[in-house]
């Protein structure tokens, strides 16, 4: 199956896509183009491959939306914007920041952000730990970023203006129970979902934390 198709299965299997599944999905394989093209420099992931980069990527980012809240989203550690592209993307009326501490993967987000025209889309080149924002956070999210207790440690403090509503959104693979016993009592396990990503046989967890 061509990697279009592949992708439109996808989206239209997940929840909460937006109505032009066609359009957000020529977006978005304009977007592993170009992480495939920068990746041979910049080293971006470890996916070579656009196929792969459609489930493991793109539809793994996907499948959180009906689990987070916006409009202003913080992507904790984003790499090459994953999830934070695919979120602004499908979410043109949310606004994210991509927080990405490595000048390398920076240079290609901002890229990312002019070649793709997200308007919607902040790229800030430095430690998520020395981050100020202006707007109140509604979801600081992150994938493969750190333990959860680190996460949670470096990323609460974008929720104090916004406490009661703020959460911290780690997305992780298999359930994981030693992250969550070693995490400090200052932070509240508030929800623990099994998401399913279409194409994607491995286990997906979100654990959305709340700062007591
Ligand atoms: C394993 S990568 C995951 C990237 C992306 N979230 C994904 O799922 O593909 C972790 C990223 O976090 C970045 N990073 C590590 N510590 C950071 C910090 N304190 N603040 C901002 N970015 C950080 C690294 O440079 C790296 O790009």
């Amino acid at each position: 199956m061509d990697l279009e198709k592949r992708l439109l299965e996808g989206l239209q299997a997940l929840p909460g896509m937006p109505a032009d599944v066609e359009g957000l999905g020529r977006r978005l394989l304009q977007y592993i183009e170009l992480i495939a093209k920068w990746n041979a420099t910049h080293n971006l992931t470890a996916v070579r491959d656009p196929g792969a980069m459609v489930a493991r990527h793109l539809l793994d980012s996907l499948a959180v939306l009906p689990h987070i809240s916006g409009p202003n989203i913080v992507d904790a550690g984003s790499g090459a914007g994953l999830p934070g592209i695919p979120i602004a993307l499908a979410r043109p009326d949310w606004q994210v920041v991509l927080v990405e501490s490595n000048q390398k993967k920076a240079a290609f987000l901002m890229q990312a952000v002019i070649e793709l025209n997200l308007t919607n889309v902040v790229v800030k080149s430095q430690r998520i730990e020395k981050l100020s924002v202006e707007n109140k956070i509604d979801t600081v999210i992150s994938r493969a970023f750190s333990n959860l207790n680190r996460f949670a440690q470096l990323a609460s403090g974008l929720c104090k203006d916004n406490a009661e509503h703020c959460r911290l959104v780690a997305m992780k693979g298999a359930f994981p129970d030693l992250e969550l016993m070693q995490l400090s009592p200052e932070f509240h396990v508030e929800q623990i979902i099994a998401v399913t990503v279409p194409g994607l046989k491995a286990k997906r967890h979100l654990i959305k934390l709340r700062c007591n």
